[in-house]
């Protein structure tokens, strides 16, 4: 299994201060930044976009980026987001026509490539790209916004995931999104999560830092 990232969500940062932001919580030690991509279409709201992304690149960070695009069509701002610096792109398969060809979209740019799955999506569409996805990223609420509970019954499709990947043989990192925090963190990851993105629970925290520790510390008890 992967060594487990904490991948804080920039949605609830203050977009005014957006680089200093994504500094701070990579000094308190985050691992990568989560990029919430969404188009008021394929959700319904608007967020942040490929130039933010380069101004981010721009800017300094060097950090991992992992693009959550909820975004339909999806295949048109690949290259983008490619050209863009992201490291990670990952897309809704009900956002792509021909998923396969997304996914080789997002190799051929260099980048890594995922499928997210909605709370209420089956992950059949995996049986047949496994040997094509670099993450497989599980919706735990509803996507569009931040500060949502975290759904139960994913808890039982991160094992159904975790099954999965294990008997791939590849490393896939397989990633959470949604309502995680300091309290739920731990039974997340012995779910079978290694990759964990935490929004509101660390950016409305008054010290980023201490959040992260907690959360680091329940991750150790969690894979002793
Ligand atoms: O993709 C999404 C929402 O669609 C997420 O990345 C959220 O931004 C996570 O926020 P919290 O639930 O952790 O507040
Ligand atoms: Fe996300």
């Amino acid at each position: 299994m992967q060594p487990f990232v904490i991948a804080p969500s920039i949605l609830s940062a203050d977009f005014a201060r957006l680089g200093e932001e994504v500094d701070k919580v990579l000094a308190a030690g985050a691992d990568f930044v989560h990029f919430d991509v969404m188009d008021n279409h394929y959700v319904p709201n608007l967020t942040i976009g490929p130039m933010v992304c380069a101004a981010l690149r721009k800017y300094g960070i060097t950090a991992p980026i992992d693009a959550h695009l909820m975004v339909s069509p999806v295949d048109r701002i690949i290259g983008d987001f490619v050209e863009a610096g992201a490291t990670y792109i990952t897309f809704h398969p009900e956002a792509s026509l021909h998923v396969d060809r997304t996914l080789q979209l997002i190799h051929e740019g260099g980048c890594k490539a995922g499928l997210v799955f909605n709370p209420a999506t089956p992950l059949s569409v995996l049986e047949y790209v496994m040997d094509k996805v670099d993450m497989v990223l599980l919706m735990s609420v509803n996507p569009g916004f931040g500060g949502q509970k975290f759904i139960p019954g994913t808890l039982n499709k991160l094992r159904e995931a975790r099954a999965l990947i294990d008997a791939s043989g590849r490393d896939i990192r397989l990633e959470i999104d949604g309502g995680v925090n300091v309290n739920n963190i731990r039974e997340i990851a012995a779910a079978g999560a290694d990759t964990f993105v935490a929004g509101s629970a660390i950016f409305n925290a008054p010290d980023y830092q201490a959040v992260i520790d907690k959360m680091r510390a329940e991750l150790a008890l969690a894979r002793p």
